[in-house]
C-alpha cells in the first residue's frame, strides 16, 4: 500500500463516524517457522477509543497484538508479512528504532509483572532510559502524576521505596500501567490484563481504562466478552489467524455481521 492509500485509511468512516486512526495494519502475517498463526488481516487503530480482540483460544489475538510493537521479534522462529504503520510511519521499516517504538507503542501484560525494584523505580525505570526527565525533580514529578494517572497514587504515596513485588496483583497491574504511562506512550497494548485478577481488581483496571480513553490508543485482547462489552468501542473478532469481524461493540454484539461472530458470542464455541 502506498503512502496515499496509508493516508486515507487514516480516517475511517464506517458506521458514519468518523474517527482519527493511530495505527494502520494492512495484509498481515504471522508465522511461527512453517505455522500460520496469522492470515492476512488489516485493521484500524482508533486514536481516541478502545479497541477489544477477542475469539476463541489459540485464534491469534495475543500474536497480533504484539505486532503492534514488535513484540514477536523477541519470539524465536516468528515472522512478520505486511505493513503496518503509527501515524503514518512503517514500524518494520529497518530505520524503526525498536526501543523508541516499544516506549511509544507500550504494553501490558496478562501477569503483572513489576520489577525487582521499589515502586518508585518500577515507574522511573523507563523514564531514565530513554533521558525524559532533565532533574530528579522532573523524575519525581513523572512517577507521581504516572502513578496518578494509573489510580494507584493514594494506596502507595507513603512507600514509593517498597518493592513492587509486594504490592496486591491488582495492584501490580496498575503499577504496571503506570510504568507504561511514565514513558509518554500514543498507544497501549494490554494483553488480557484482568486475567491473574479478582473480580474486585478487574473493576478497577476495567475503570482505570475508562479513565486512560482518549489520552491513549487502547488495544486490548480479552477472553471475557463482558469485558469486551464494557471497556471497548470497537471490537475485532478473530478466528483460526483470521480477522472475522471488525466494527462498533455495540454493534457487534446486538447485531454481528458473520455467522462465526454469532456463534461466539452466543456461546456456541470457543
Ligand atoms: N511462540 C510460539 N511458537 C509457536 N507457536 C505459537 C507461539 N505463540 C503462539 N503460537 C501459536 O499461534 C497460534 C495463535 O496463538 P495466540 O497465543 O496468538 O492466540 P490467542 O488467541 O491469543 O490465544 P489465547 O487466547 O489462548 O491466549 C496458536 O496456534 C499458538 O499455538
Amino acid at each position: 500500500m502506498n503512502a496515499q492509500n496509508f493516508a486515507d485509511a487514516a480516517t475511517d468512516s464506517t458506521a458514519g463516524t468518523e474517527r482519527d486512526i493511530k495505527m494502520v495494519a494492512r495484509d498481515v502475517n504471522v508465522y511461527y517457522g512453517p505455522k500460520q498463526a496469522i492470515k492476512g488481516v488489516s485493521i484500524e487503530i482508533p486514536t481516541d477509543e478502545v479497541t477489544a480482540f477477542i475469539g476463541p483460544s489459540g485464534c491469534g489475538k495475543s500474536t497480533f497484538l504484539r505486532t503492534l510493537n514488535r513484540m514477536n521479534d523477541t519470539v524465536s522462529g516468528a515472522r512478520v508479512e505486511g505493513d503496518i504503520r503509527l501515524d503514518g510511519e512503517n514500524i518494520y521499516d529497518s530505520s524503526m528504532d525498536v526501543v523508541q517504538l516499544r516506549a511509544r507503542v507500550g504494553m501490558v501484560f496478562q501477569k503483572p509483572n513489576p520489577f525487582p525494584k521499589s515502586i518508585f523505580e518500577n515507574v522511573a525505570y523507563g523514564t531514565r532510559i530513554h533521558g525524559l526527565a532533565s532533574s530528579r525533580g522532573e523524575m519525581e514529578q513523572i512517577v507521581e502524576q504516572s502513578l496518578k494517572r494509573a489510580g494507584l497514587w493514594d494506596e502507595v504515596k507513603d512507600r514509593l521505596n517498597d518493592s513492587g513485588t509486594a504490592l496486591s496483583g491488582g495492584q501490580q497491574q496498575r503499577l504496571c500501567i503506570a510504568r507504561a504511562i511514565a514513558v509518554d506512550p500514543e498507544v497501549i497494548l494490554m494483553d488480557e490484563p484482568c486475567s491473574a485478577l479478582d473480580p474486585i481488581a478487574t473493576a478497577k483496571i476495567e475503570e482505570l481504562i475508562h479513565e486512560l480513553r482518549g489520552r491513549y490508543a487502547i488495544a486490548i485482547v480479552t477472553h471475557n466478552m463482558q469485558q469486551a462489552a464494557r471497556v471497548s468501542q470497537r471490537t475485532a473478532f478473530f478466528h483460526l489467524g483470521h480477522l472475522v469481524e471488525y466494527g462498533d461493540t455495540s454493534e457487534m454484539f446486538t447485531n454481528p455481521r458473520e455467522q462465526r461472530t454469532k456463534d461466539y458470542i452466543t456461546g456456541r464455541y470457543g
